[in-house]
């Protein structure tokens, strides 16, 4: 039987009250060696005992409320964070799609983004040379801007560099995390195309999204985080039919606990579902 490309065994990540958590090195390469100015709270874990495996040419999607540990999970598999506990191994180089803006330094141009993270992510001087045009091209960067500081540029353009850079790698396991959301329509759709050509290579890939279309469109399976646990893993359907069922249930409890049945008190008007427009509830 073919090995695993992702296999995660009871994953967890804690966020300690005033301790310094284990940083990796990307990490510390990305945010300095500063204390993280919000670790003052309690201690939690936003994600624990989760496991699973993913095996070649999978596409997974994973759904769950926001701020249930869905990015923190890509985190824990692109090795930008270390497991508190449990262990997450991975089969192959992996091509991250997440917090591109924190993987392009703000100071640095968009050509010397395209070379240093190029670079990081194993690419040769003589590889980003031939890409490079075909990167700015795809990013739809104009000219004019690619030697400006990102900082100068909107918050689409970077994502726009960060897919056309990442996109270029020939890694087998891909891990995206909502970049779909922020590009425009036209640029949606080369994504989407990108997407395509890498899944039809064989590759694995891990999304993140609100979009049940998106989801849909690349994901053979799903998995389900609530609370910080995985609470289903199945077929990209049943997965968000559970998470779609949840959401419809927490929406009319809430409806019931702010409007109890009382003739007096007339119907609420700002309900709304608490998923900031998310597609996929
Ligand atoms: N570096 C950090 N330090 C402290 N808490 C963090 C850190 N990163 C994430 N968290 C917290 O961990 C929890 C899970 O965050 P995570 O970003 O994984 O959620 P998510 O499911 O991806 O949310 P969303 O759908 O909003 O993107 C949240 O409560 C978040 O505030």
């Amino acid at each position: 039987m073919a090995q695993p490309v992702i296999e995660a065994e009871e994953l967890g990540v804690k966020f300690a009250v005033n301790r310094r958590r284990k940083r990796s090195l990307r990490e510390m390469f990305i945010h300095g060696t500063k204390r993280d100015p919000n670790a003052g709270g309690n201690a939690f874990w936003p994600l624990r005992g989760v496991s699973f495996s993913a095996e070649e040419g999978d596409c997974i999607g994973i759904v769950g409320k926001n701020g249930t540990g869905k990015s923190t999970l890509l985190k824990l598999i692109a090795g930008v964070l270390l497991p508190d506990e449990g262990t997450v191994r991975v089969q192959g180089k992996v091509a991250p799609l997440l917090e591109l803006r924190a993987g392009f330094s703000e100071q640095l141009t968009g050509r010397e983004n395209v070379y240093l993270v190029g670079s990081l992510h194993g690419m040769t001087n003589e590889e980003l040379d031939a890409r490079f045009q075909e990167i700015v091209d795809f990013a739809e960067i104009d000219p004019k801007f690619i030697d400006s500081p990102v900082r100068h540029y909107s918050s689409g353009m970077k994502v726009r560099l960060g897919f056309a850079l990442i996109s270029q790698l020939e890694h087998p396991i891909m891990l995206v995390d909502e970049v779909l959301a922020v590009g425009d329509k036209s640029f949606r759709r080369k994504c989407y195309d990108a997407i395509d050509r890498m899944l039809s290579n064989n590759r694995t890939m891990v999304l993140v999204s609100h979009n049940e279309n998106d989801l849909k469109r690349f994901c053979n399976r799903g998995l389900y985080i609530k609370e910080g646990e995985l609470t289903m893993d199945s077929d990209i359907e049943s997965t968000l039919s559970a998470y779609n069922e949840d959401t419809k249930a927490e929406i009319e409890a809430r409806k019931n606990r702010n409007n109890p049945a009382d003739p007096e008190q007339p119907p609420r008007s700002d309900e709304d579902d608490g998923q900031g427009g998310d597609q996929a509830a």
